[in-house]
């Protein structure tokens, strides 16, 4: 059964009195263990795509299984927990809490799911040492890099290790350095612990390092493409 199953999906915004087709009539199945990105222009759906499969958002027309659920019939209690259980978030602008340091940033997912301070500590100060972090624990994100407070993003998505970890347009704000640093790290979190990877990007260098290349335009899928 893959991982993640989208059946003619579509979504429609409604702005003002006109509607704004996002993604059209979109199929695809996403097996665990991939490393998929969604590129296309700006514009052609990628963000949508990526919270709709994050149950972050309902598609208007077709269906989402993840990992066989129809998301669309689940309620949105069972949703939530079933985001924080299982699918990490990463995003652009890193979007880590300016009060919280980068600890308390990390253990954010593992707080809601009521693991003990002491469990926490573990196993994010594991996961620093892992992303080269390690030291900056203390840190608020602003007096953190770019890239170390998109380590930090890295490591709140995967602390809790969900199996699906979804990334929109991760190394935007990135230099090139440490948006290759930031690209190697998850090829090496999906080929060590099996963690599945979907992000979009529009980054050349990001494309061409992932296996598989989902191509939209206009919220369609117009290109398909594995690497072996
Ligand atoms: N909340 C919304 N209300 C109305 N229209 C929206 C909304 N969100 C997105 N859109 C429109 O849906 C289309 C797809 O947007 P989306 O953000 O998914 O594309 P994207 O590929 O992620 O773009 P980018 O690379 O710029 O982030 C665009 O035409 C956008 O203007």
């Amino acid at each position: 059964m893959p991982l993640i199953e989208l059946d003619k999906v579509g979504k429609t915004y409604r702005s003002g009195n006109r509607n704004v087709p996002a993604v059209v009539d979109f199929s695809t199945r996403i097996e665990a263990g991939e490393f998929t990105v969604l590129a296309g222009p700006s514009g052609s759906g990628k963000t949508t795509l990526l919270n709709l499969i994050g149950c972050l958002d309902q598609p208007t027309s077709g269906r989402v299984l993840i990992d066989g659920q129809d998301v669309g019939s689940q309620s949105t209690a069972k949703l939530a927990d079933f985001r924080r259980d299982h699918i990490g978030f990463i995003f652009q602008s890193y979007n880590l809490i300016p009060v919280l340091t980068a600890l308390e940033n990390a253990e954010f997912t593992l707080m809601l799911q009521g693991v003990s301070p002491a469990e926490r500590r573990r196993r994010v100060m594991e996961i620093f040492e892992r992303l080269g972090i390690a030291g900056l624990e203390n840190r608020r994100p602003d007096d953190l890099s770019g890239g170390q407070q998109q380590r930090v993003a890295v490591a709140r998505a995967i602390a809790a290790r969900p199996s699906l970890v979804l990334a929109d347009e991760p190394t935007a704000n990135l230099d090139s350095t440490n948006s290759r640093e930031l690209l190697e790290l998850m090829r090496q979190l999906n080929r060590e612990d099996g963690m599945t990877f979907v992000f979009s990007s529009h980054d050349p260098q990001v494309i061409e390092r992932a296996r598989r290349v989902i191509t939209l335009r206009d919220g369609r899928l117009i290109e398909d493409r594995r690497r072996p």
